[in-house]
Formats: structure tokens, sequence, C-alpha cells
């Protein structure tokens, strides 16, 4: 069977195939590139309306009680829960994923006193290393990167926590998260998992694997929108127990006693610092519902399809590309990374002919398949295309190698 023809027939056989209608698409689009940036969910322009116009409009400063707009982090939280495999009070939306990294860097130290190296790898996601660098500058913590497999060695007596992230944002190489979180945590240490790249659509079983701390991205694969709140998991163990670094008056135990002295709230609401962004969460919760209604094992199951199908696709017609993603479904999230020493060049041709993937330095063509928009059709079209932008030089032209402020 040829590739257009096995693509047709998994969208016919594609339970998910309408799922598509949920979002709002440009016709003369193909877009691979919901790992960054996800699509706009049908339901967040009109909600987004309404909080504007009637909550905050007609509603005014009474929304914090009549629209429930205080209690939007843990409510939004408490259902982006089982899509990681947590219990609704392990799970509250706040900050970006950056500020609650950070957060929870500090909570590491504080439960592991006498311990203040932070292990990750290099190469990891810019900011989760960054992070640990600002706690290092102030003297707070220390670095050690990973040089080397399995991570869980270069934890010893010293180390208080590993900071990993799922779904590497380059390969979409996932780790054995129950495996690592095992071995790290049999030599004293936590870990703390960056999911951005892997919630929404991949199974994640947070307490299924005995995880101790977790953030992720609201605008990926959750699709709330561009810089929407990120989110944060504390397993209920360690609730009592941790502290805020950033303790504004949301985490406090009643922010409207005005007292001078901060008092932890209870549970996960501890986590919040300041007042939140009520417009942010709303959206973030339409592109949660969007997600959750549709359920993730389906649409783990449809990206591991998708996956599959163009890396085969690619493989039997671009030649020239090498893929860096894993071959085997399992250790492999929901995007397909591509290397090309003319990557970027051939990333804007494609952008310019309607398929929108992006680039990741220096040589990485990266195209994400968000399962509930993306269909067969539209990974053999990317494949096709990619094919005829490669094979016609078609991207060796000057304005496609001018490098743009955001790649
Ligand atoms: C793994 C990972 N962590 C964190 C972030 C971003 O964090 P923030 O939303 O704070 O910019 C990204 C993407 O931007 C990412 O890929
Ligand atoms: N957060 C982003 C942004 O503000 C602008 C452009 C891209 C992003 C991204 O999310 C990048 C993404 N985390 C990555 O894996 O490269």
């Amino acid at each position: 069977m040829s590739f257009a023809d096995e693509a047709r027939a998994l969208d016919a056989a594609d339970p998910l195939r309408s799922a598509r209608d949920l979002f709002v698409l440009p016709e003369d689009v193909t877009y691979l590139d919901g790992n960054s940036l996800g699509a706009l969910p049908r339901a967040t322009a009109p909600r987004i309306a309404d909080v504007v116009t009637g909550q905050w409009g007609t509603g005014l400063i009474r929304s914090w009680n009549d629209a429930h707009w205080i209690d939007l982090p843990q409510g939004v939280g408490a259902k982006i829960a089982p899509l990681i495999g947590a219990r609704p009070n392990e799970v509250i939306a706040c900050d970006s994923t950056s500020v609650n990294i950070y957060k929870l860097l500090c909570a590491a130290l504080t439960l592991r006193p006498g311990r203040r190296v932070i292990v990750s790898e290099p190469g990891n996601f810019p900011t989760d290393i960054y992070m640990v660098q600002g706690l290092a500058a102030l003297g707070l913590a220390e670095q050690r990167l990973a040089r080397g497999n399995p991570i869980a060695d270069f934890v010893d007596d010293d180390v208080a926590a590993v900071l990993l992230t799922h779904a590497h944002y380059k390969s979409g190489r996932l780790h054995d998260m129950a495996a690592v979180t095992a071995a790290v945590q049999a030599r004293g240490a936590l870990v703390i998992w960056d999911l951005s790249h892997s919630a929404g659509a991949v199974e994640l079983d947070l307490d299924g694997v005995n995880a101790d701390f977790a953030v992720g991205c609201g605008y990926k694969y959750l699709n709330g929108g561009p810089g929407a709140p990120a989110f944060l998991y504390v397993a209920a163990r360690h609730q009592h127990a941790i502290a805020n670094p950033l303790s504004g008056w949301m985490g406090h135990a009643a922010p409207f006693a005005f007292e001078d002295a901060y008092v932890p709230a209870p549970g996960i609401t501890r986590m919040l610092s300041g007042t939140p962004p009520i417009l942010g969460l709303a959206a973030l919760e339409c592109g949660v519902d969007t997600v959750a209604a549709l359920g993730i094992p389906a649409l783990a199951a449809k990206s591991r399809l998708l996956t599959d199908f163009f890396m085969r696709a690619i493989a039997g017609t671009c030649p020239s590309v090498e893929c860096v993603s894993p071959a085997h479904p399992e250790p492999r999230g929901s995007q397909v990374s591509l290397r090309h020493p003319d990557a970027y060049a051939i990333c804007r041709a494609l952008i310019d002919r309607g398929v929108i993937g992006d680039f990741r330095d220096p040589d990485i063509l990266r195209f994400g398949f968000t399962p509930a928009y993306v269909g067969f059709g539209d990974a053999w079209h990317a494949v096709e295309l990619l094919a005829q932008v490669i094979e016609g030089r078609a991207y060796d032209r000057p304005e496609y190698r001018e490098r743009a402020a955001v790649t």
C-alpha cells in the first residue's frame, strides 16, 4: 500500500477524527507545532468573552466570589490531575513553568536539609538548568549535570533532587519515569519531573510511580494559549512539609486576614504566590476540558500511530534526513525530530508553504503531532512537501536563512 493510501485508511479508522472540529485551525495550514503552542479550542473565545464582558465587565470585583475566580487555580489543577495520574488536591495551576520549577527546587532543598546538589541533564530544556543556576548564584544550591547514564549513578549523599524533563524537547525521547524515580529515591533524593512535552499527549501516572514533584506548561498539549499558566504537582505526602520560597499572600492560610506573619495554607494552595491570572486560567480550563473530553488513552494511542506512520513515511521518502527520535514507540513522545544541515531554511520554506513545524539549534527540524487535531493525511502531506522542498532545494533562498527572533 502507498503511504497516501495508508494515510487515508488510518484517517478513516481514527476514532478521534472529528476532534479536529473542537479547534479553530486555518484551512490552509498543517499545524505540527502544538508541542510549542497548542491550537485554539473552539470553546475558548466565547468563554473569554464571557469572562471579560460578563464576569469582569458586569460582575466586577464581585466575581472573585460569585464566579469563583478565587478557586480557579485549584479548580483547573484538579482538572489537570487525572490527565497526569494525580489526585485533584495534588495539582494547582499557577505561574509559569520556570517559576514553578524554582519553587519546587526550593521545596526539595527544604525536604533534604544537609544536601544541596541538584542533578540535571546536559541538554535539558534551558530554563530548567538556568533555574538551578539562579539558586546556585544565591549560594542555595549546587548544580551537577549527569554526563552519562544511568542518572541515578550521579546521585550521592549530597544530592537533594534530580530535575528532569520527561519528554526531551529536542528529540522527544521519554525517560522511564517509574525506573528513574525509584532509583533516585533509593539514594535518598527527590525527583522533579518537567512534563511540559508530555502532559496532554502521553500516558502519565505520577501517583503510580510514587513521584515527588512535577511541573508542566499549559500552552502546549493542554492548549491553554500563549503564556498560559503552568501547573505544579506535589505528592500529597510532601504537602504539609514543604515551604514555598515565593511566600506571597495567596499562599497564606488566611489571605484576607491581612496578618503580618506568613502562615502557609494547608495543602497544595501554599504553592500559590500572587493573584491568579483569571483570563489565562479560564482559557487554560477550556484547553484542559477539551483534552479531558477526548481522554488520554485515546490521544496517546493515536499519537503513537501518528509518529510511527510519519517516521516510516520519512524513511521511505526523504532519505537525506536523519530521524533523531526513538524508533520504538515506548520511549517516544508525541513529536518527531529530524536532522538536516539546512534545517532552519527548510523549516522556513515549509512554513511558507503552510506546514508549520519548528527548528531547534543547530540542525533539528521538529514536528509535533498533537493527536487531537493532527490527522494521518496531514502527516503524509508534511512528508511529501518536505521531500519536494529538499529535492528541489526550494529552501535555498537568502530569506529562509535569516533568523527570526523566535524560532
Ligand atoms: C521542558 C520545558 N520546560 C519549560 C518550558 C518553558 O517554561 P516557561 O513557560 O516558564 O517559559 C519549556 C518551553 O518553553 C519546555 O520545553
Ligand atoms: N514558550 C515559548 C515561547 O514563549 C515562544 C516560543 C516557543 C516557546 C516554547 O514553548 C518552546 C518550547 N518549550 C520548546 O520546546 O522549544
